[in-house]
């Protein structure tokens, strides 16, 4: 695996990049630009922070604060915000997923562990599942051998495999003291990365999944080809993340609970209203099933499908490479 890159280095190449596909650079000579174009030529590209504008070079940092502000009360506050609803979405997310042993998965903007660990239990329950089958089928086995069959942490994955990629080092070293804390050691691996510049070579996995990810990565079209461009060919796209209510009276009642109820929770638990505030703001900025749809068929993915859970709350998107 490549090594974790450090984020001051990722500012300054967030920066060099949104310079280079901004169009700012021109192959005019200055003196055929008229003042208008000048001027022009000056303005970053601006995308949304939340509700607010802000240039593509300053969004990547805001979102870094936001998650460096909000990690130590990460987990419970997910707990609290959904009634637990969360755990029931990420479980899905496995159950579509439905890992074969041997399955390699790169689970990028992975914060705090839930999907790696919810994979690993996946797994490693198929497994003991497969080999309790087999150990009933063999009659003549001795205790020793029976034993040694449950002993090996790393044998009980069948070689399967999760590394975490996030952005944020406060995130991802909440994630690594819950994996200790729960005696996660084998099969996962933690490293600091973009979604937009992924630490990897091509080909490299079986499964990538993004959850309550991609909302906030600065240019969602460049995390998708990077999604693509990392799994192998027959590998699949899995991204869990909030999307569009369509019936009315639930949108209203969820718009009342995200606006006047999130934000206070976000202040009272974790003394920070404003994360919370950004959270609710992007959720309505992110695009409708059939938009993010399309954007990952643009991608290069196929068999694009999508499911909404909770009446649209949220949506799991699956896309194959073939
Ligand atoms: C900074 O960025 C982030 C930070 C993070 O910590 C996390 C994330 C990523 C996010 C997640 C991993 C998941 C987080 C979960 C959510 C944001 C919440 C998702 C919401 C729901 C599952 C519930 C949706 C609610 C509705 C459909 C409407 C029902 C609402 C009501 C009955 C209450 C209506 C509210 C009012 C009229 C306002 C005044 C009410 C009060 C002061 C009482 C407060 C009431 C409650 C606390 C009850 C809450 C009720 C529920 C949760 C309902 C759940 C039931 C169902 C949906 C069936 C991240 O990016
Ligand atoms: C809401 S959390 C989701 C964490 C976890 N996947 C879950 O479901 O609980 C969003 C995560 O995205 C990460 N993130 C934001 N922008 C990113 C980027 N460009 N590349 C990688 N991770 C990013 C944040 O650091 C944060 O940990």
């Amino acid at each position: 695996m490549a090594a974790p890159r450090s984020c001051g280095l990722w500012s300054y190449a967030r920066a060099m990049r949104s310079y280079r596909f901004s169009g700012l650079r021109s192959s005019w000579p200055g003196s055929l630009l008229s003042p208008r174009l000048l001027s022009q030529e000056k303005r970053a590209p601006e995308t949304h922070f939340g509700f607010e504008t802000v240039s593509e070079e300053e969004k990547g940092g805001k979102v870094y604060q936001v998650f460096e502000s909000v990690a130590k009360k990460y987990d419970v506050m997910n707990d609290m915000m959904s009634l637990g609803i969360h755990r029931v979405w990420k479980d899905l997310l496995l159950r579509k997923m439905h890992p074969l042993p041997g399955t390699q998965l790169l689970d990028v903007a992975g914060g705090t562990g839930d999907i790696a660990f919810r994979f690993l239990n996946y797994v490693q329950a198929q497994y003991q599942g497969k080999q309790k089958r087999k150990l009933r089928a063999q009659q003549n086995l001795s205790w020793e051998e029976i034993a040694k069959k449950y002993q090996n942490e790393e044998d009980s994955l069948g070689g399967s495999r999760v590394m975490v990629c996030d952005i944020n080092r406060e995130m991802l070293k909440i994630g690594k003291q819950k994996a200790f804390d729960r005696g996660y050691k084998a099969g996962l691996a933690w490293v600091l990365g973009d979604a937009e510049e992924l630490p990897f070579d091509d080909d490299k996995f079986d499964v990538y999944t993004i959850a309550f990810g991609i909302r906030n990565v600065t240019h969602i079209d460049q995390a998708l080809q990077e999604a693509h461009r990392v799994l192998k060919p027959g590998g699949r796209f899995l991204c869990l993340e909030f999307s569009q209510v369509n019936n009315p009276l639930i949108s209203r009642l969820y718009d009342l609970y995200s606006f006047q109820v999130i934000p206070v929770l976000g202040e009272v638990v974790a003394g920070d209203w404003k994360s919370y505030q950004y959270l609710v703001e992007s959720i309505r900025k992110f695009p409708s099933q059939e938009e993010f749809k399309e954007m990952i068929e643009d991608a290069g993915f196929q068999k694009v499908t999508y499911e909404s859970l909770t009446s649209g709350i949220v949506a799991i998107h699956s896309g194959f490479k073939l």
